[in-house]
């Protein structure tokens, strides 16, 4: 038996804030806001395997009022989502994410990224695919005010 789920998030770009996506911290004179560390693409992958196992989303399991996960760490917020996934018996097919921005340039990253999403999902690069793609300058990702991504996600029962 399969589910799939799929996830979307947004986070503004802002000064004096680290970039981290998908795990990996990368070089750039802005970082995403958010009450945890705002980790955008692990927040969409997050809601993506919520939703696949009927479990609401991230702001429901982690609230953005509670100090607990004030500059949290997302990969522990997913290890935890991952953690239900298995509990309810299910284990990785495939992840397929997108990843909008129009700076920085996600090229050189998306390989990192890609290991570490496995890492995180207990499987091997090959059933992990990130991309990214700009909105040719349009909207708030293309005026570089924010980052958004989205994914989804094949759970086979394991
Ligand atoms: N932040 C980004 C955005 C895009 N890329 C890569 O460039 C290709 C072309 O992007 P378009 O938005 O013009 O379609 C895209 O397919 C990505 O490979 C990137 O590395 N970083
Ligand atoms: C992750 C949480 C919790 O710290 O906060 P943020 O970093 O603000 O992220 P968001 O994607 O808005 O929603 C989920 C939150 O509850």
């Amino acid at each position: 038996m399969f589910r799939i789920g799929q996830g979307f998030d947004v986070h503004q770009l802002t000064e004096g804030r680290p970039l981290i996506i998908g795990g990996v911290t990368i070089p750039y004179e802005k970082g995403l806001l958010g009450h945890s560390d705002a980790d955008v693409l692990l927040h969409t992958i997050a809601d993506a395997c919520l939703g696949a196992v009927g479990e609401g989303d991230i702001g429901r399991h982690f609230p953005d009022t509670d100090p607990d996960f004030k500059d949290a760490d997302s990969a522990k917020l997913l290890e935890e989502v991952w953690r239900i996934v298995k509990e309810k018996g299910y284990r990785l097919g495939n992840v397929d994410c997108t990843i909008i921005a129009q700076k920085p340039k996600m090229a050189p990253y998306i390989e990192p990224i890609t290991k570490r999403v496995a890492e995180l999902l207990e499987g091997n690069a090959d059933q992990v695919n990130v991309k990214a793609t700009t909105t040719e300058k349009l909207g708030f990702t293309g005026r570089g005010e924010g980052i958004a991504a989205q994914a989804v996600i094949l759970l086979e029962k394991i």
